[in-house]
């Protein structure tokens, strides 16, 4: 039989109708005979209205035991109404909050930004397994966790698609349907340029990066337990349909967990560009870009600073890009000179984990300067590292970068 997890967003069940949608959709998906475990956030904003109490009325004269028990109250209270309503429709509920004896949700004890204890959960979460058997629809509060003293801790704000995720991941779910106030991924936010465009699919990858750059529709690091098999959309709340299509999240696709170190198997070559104070004239990089892009050179990276900007091709393409970035630095006039460099290799480090690891940077240059490899370009975003090295120390560095993953 079909497992489903359903996980409503603060704004989906934002008030007594809303929720009272949220929990017919919950019923009908029950009646066609699949099982389905709720998970909920706190009911619209409760969550900010209650820092605000506690910013106002006790400063910073707030242990973090305190703030998680204060904030934990948001997710308590949505658990019952929610378990409440489903019953009156006429199909069991339970309700299960942290001092529930089934809670599932098991973590480490930095109270406030917790870590999951996947193990530990994953054996308390079989317990669950049992009430859908008996028929009943489990409500849980998202957000939340306990750790091993039995207290109260939170997984970080919009922690409850972690909850939603890392659920379906415990109970080998067939499905996660993070319900929220927009149609679904959206070509951006919709509330900033009101004319974005559903996206029908997206890929784990891109809806990471997305995330780690703020787009709160789906929290970063709820990706991470988004296992290959079990499907996973965004909808709507307001067609109280758990069933419509809005965006599908699919993958990861390759290696596990997203965790890769790529050395590009050719080499890269780097022509660098020179001119004084470039970055402060409108068009540098748009000319530059679009010259390659004409002629059909893709660059690989591309750097800028004050003075100079270097552009990373594939070595094959590097005396063609250097010939007509040439003409264009002479035909700009604003720009000076510029030179072709050896060839190089470039690796490429991917991992969800970077964002939340202090010190990466050093882990991966650490271990290239111990063995006497110079590194001659690097670039970092949340999820990925790019280094550049002298062509012939690429594999050695390969060997030693891929134990950092
Ligand atoms: N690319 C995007 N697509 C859709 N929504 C986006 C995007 N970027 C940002 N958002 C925002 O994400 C919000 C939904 O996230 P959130 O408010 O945390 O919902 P919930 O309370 O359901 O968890 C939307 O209201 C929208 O403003
Ligand atoms: N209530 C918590 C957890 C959460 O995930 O909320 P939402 O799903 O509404 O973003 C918060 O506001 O941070």
């Amino acid at each position: 039989m079909e497992l489903i997890i359903a996980k409503f967003g603060g704004t989906s069940i934002g008030d007594g109708k809303k929720i009272k949608k949220a929990a017919q959709s919950v019923v009908n998906e029950y009646m066609k005979g699949k099982k389905i475990v709720v998970v909920v956030s706190a009911i619209n904003k409760t969550t900010d209205e209650f820092l605000k109490i506690i910013e106002d009325s006790l400063g910073s004269n707030v242990s973090d035991k305190q703030m998680a028990e204060i904030l934990s109250m948001g997710e308590m209270t949505s658990v019952r109404v929610m378990s409440s309503v489903i019953e009156s429709l006429g199909v069991k509920s339970e309700y299960i909050d942290p001092y529930n004896e089934l809670w599932p949700v098991q973590t480490n004890n930095n109270i406030l930004d917790a870590e999951l204890d996947i193990e530990e959960s994953e054996t308390k979460s079989q317990e669950i397994l049992k009430l859908l058997h008996q028929g009943v629809i489990p409500v849980l509060c998202g957000f939340l966790g306990k750790d091993s003293d039995g207290e109260i801790t939170t997984l970080g704000r919009g922690g409850s698609d972690i909850t939603a995720f890392f659920l379906g991941h415990c109970l080998n779910a067939d499905e996660v349907i993070i319900v929220t106030d927009v149609n679904g991924v959206m070509s951006t936010d919709p509330n900033k340029i009101q004319d974005a465009k559903k996206l029908d699919k997206i890929s784990v990858e891109e809806m990471r990066d997305l995330a780690t750059h703020g787009a709160q529709v789906l929290h970063p690091h709820a990706l991470k337990y988004k296992d290959p098999l079990i499907n996973a959309k965004i909808i709507n709340y307001k067609n109280g349909d758990l069933s419509e299509d809005g965006t599908e999240i699919v993958g990861p696709f390759e290696g596990e967990m997203m965790k890769t170190t790529i050395l590009y198997p050719e080499p890269i070559s780097v022509v660098a560009i020179v001119g004084k104070g470039m970055l402060k004239k409108t068009g540098i990089l748009s000319r530059l870009t679009t010259t390659l892009a004409e002629n059909d050179i893709n660059i690989f990276g591309i750097s800028a600073g004050q003075n100079s900007v270097t552009t990373f091709v594939n070595k094959k393409y590097s005396m063609e890009a250097y010939h007509l970035l040439h003409d264009m630095v002479v035909d700009c006039g604003e720009l000076s000179s510029l030179s072709l460099g050896k060839e190089i290799a470039m690796l490429t480090l991917e991992s969800p984990d970077f964002i939340e690891t202090p010190g990466i940077i050093s882990d991966i240059t650490d271990p290239l300067r111990d063995n006497n490899i110079n590194i001659v370009e690097i670039s970092s975003s949340q999820t990925a590292v790019v280094v550049f090295v002298e062509w012939e120390d690429g594999k050695k560095a390969y060997e030693l970068l891929k134990e950092i993953l």
